[in-house]
């Protein structure tokens, strides 16, 4: 087998020529022999050269180097070295796909190293060495695996379109023809939003997270009159609520302590434009009159101000809350929702959007290739995309996005197969495992558990196998399509599901 062994130059490598010693790289390479030695370093060429001489003319048999300048900001520069170092590697790999590859992490700087271990634990699985005076050269052993859940975490320290992508929720450009969908209801959604955006009344949008809500709330910005002024999105939910008054009407200054100055509120901030108010459920009582009171006069009253001041905004709520049930309930107030909801659009979840993982997947893949620079078009295997239209989707689109984002960072020939599916998925895997963990007691109810249980798998593979019962029984594992129909009577969900079927 041939063996390929990679490594940064350091300065111990340099100092090595006139010296007695051989340097860690050369020391690495009399040891392991390889057939193919690739160097990267960062010193200027001229200072280099010398010791790239010097090596070859130490070990001629081994004089198969390939050594790369690479240009960095700085040493510790995590994004210029993930380039340099993944670019290397890819190609490395594209070269010798069946190599013993070997990556010498001692010379460089503790953020090189933090490279390697990085793209040598994913993308491309290496063998470690290390290099000292006193021990010689040895392996090293990393016994952990960076798993899925933390990839996209560790790898976002490098890398800035990687950091963006991982981050990125809604563009400020958004308009609809980002709202990506197969599914006619949301289709019609996106002409509906479309003619509200021409009129300035409040739009009011439901539901549930990553639905994307936001997405529609910047598209109806960006094609409404007012889209040269400020879009200004608010999560009403991450707000405590000592603070929540100074967020929206704003401050003036020596109202409370730390109020160092006058602060403008959302409403201020948003004014010509639109204020996105997320989260809107989560609103306490007090906040919701304040927020009637400005809605009703387009004034607002800064904290410890006194004088109101106009304000003209377009208002975009959202909530993945039941906002009648709350009304029902008296936790949010009937008047406030009839300011807010004039025009509203209720976004259906992604389980329920027959053919959007399926195109979903396939647009976010393309845009995944292209910032993360994969040379070949990211594709799923038949199995990888089995495993996409079995899943549930709690997250929604977000979660859809996300954990193709990982599957990728997992593959090295672009081609996304089940187990990558299976690791992106992890996380969440892990977190619904939860079901067996809820406090006995008080509130628990077995029989109303394994209901809810049943029902969630009948309504997954139903809707898995596009309505087929036969298919659905063999994937719950259930003898028949008799039992199954019994079963989805027992639940009342034989006649939704029959009629949204039809609906389609
Ligand atoms: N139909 C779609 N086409 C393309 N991208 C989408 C679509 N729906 C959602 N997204 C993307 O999914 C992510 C989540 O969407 P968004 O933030 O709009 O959801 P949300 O409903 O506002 O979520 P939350 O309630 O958690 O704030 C974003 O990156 C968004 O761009």
């Amino acid at each position: 087998m041939r063996r390929v062994l990679i490594s940064w130059i350091g300065q111990r490598d340099l100092d090595a020529v006139g010296d007695d010693g051989d340097g860690p790289v050369l020391a690495t390479m009399r040891q392991q022999q390889p057939d193919q030695t690739y160097l990267l370093f960062n010193y200027a060429p001229a200072k280099v050269q010398p010791y790239l001489e010097w090596l070859r003319r130490k070990a001629p048999a081994l004089a198969n180097i390939d050594a790369r300048h690479a240009l960095l900001r700085s040493p510790v520069d995590y994004t210029d070295i993930y380039q340099a170092a993944e670019a290397l590697l890819q190609e490395i790999w594209g070269l010798h796909p069946r190599a013993h590859r070997s990556i010498l992490i001692s010379p460089g700087t503790p953020a090189m190293q933090a490279v390697w271990i990085l793209l040598g634990k994913t993308r491309f699985p290496a063998e470690f060495l290390q290099a000292s005076p006193q021990q010689g050269v040895q392996p090293v052993h990393l016994p952990f695996a960076i798993s899925a859940e933390f990839q996209p975490a560790a790898a976002a320290q490098a890398g800035r379109q990687l950091r963006e992508l991982v981050a990125a929720d809604v563009p400020e450009t958004a308009g609809f023809e980002r709202v990506v969908t197969a599914h006619p209801l949301l289709q019609d959604l996106k002409r509906r939003a479309a003619a509200l955006a021409r009129f300035d009344v409040p739009v009011l949008i439901l539901g549930e997270s990553g639905t994307g809500k936001e997405l529609f709330a910047r598209a109806i910005h960006n094609s409404s009159a007012r889209n040269e002024r400020p879009f200004v999105a608010v999560n009403c939910g991450a707000i405590p609520p000592e603070l929540i008054d100074s967020m929206l009407f704003g401050h003036a200054k020596g109202s409370f302590t730390g109020a160092l100055r006058d602060a403008a509120g959302v409403f201020e901030q948003a004014d010509d434009g639109t204020l996105f108010l997320d989260e809107l459920g989560e609103l306490s009582a007090a906040a919701q009159v304040r927020l009637l009171r400005v809605l009703q006069e387009g004034r607002v009253l800064p904290v410890g101000a006194n004088k109101e001041r106009d304000v003209d905004v377009r208002l975009i709520c959202a909530t993945h809350r039941d906002l009648q049930a709350d009304i029902a309930e008296r936790r949010f107030r009937e008047d406030l929702y009839y300011r807010v909801a004039v025009g509203v659009l209720e976004l259906p979840p992604l389980r329920e959007r027959q053919g959007d993982v399926q195109r979903l997947a396939e647009h976010f893949l393309i845009e995944i290739g292209e910032q993360l620079g994969f040379q070949q078009t990211l594709s799923l295997t038949p199995a990888a995309r089995n495993r996409l239209l079995l899943h549930a989707w709690p997250g929604n689109v977000r979660e859809l996005r996300a954990a193709l984002l990982r599957a990728a960072l997992w593959t090295t020939d672009g081609r996304i197969d089940a187990p990558d599916i299976d690791g992106a998925l992890l996380v969440r895997s892990a977190a619904s495992d939860d079901i067996l963990n809820r406090s006995l007691g008080n509130d628990f109810d077995l029989d109303a558990l394994l209901h809810d249980v049943e029902r969630h798998y009948l309504e997954r593979a139903m809707l898995a196998a596009e309505g087929s019962k036969a298919k659905a029984s063999r994937l719950l594992g259930l003898g028949s399509h008799q039992v199954l129909t019994t079963r989805l009577r027992r639940q009342g969900l034989d006649e939704s599901l029959r009629k949204s079927s039809r609906d389609r």
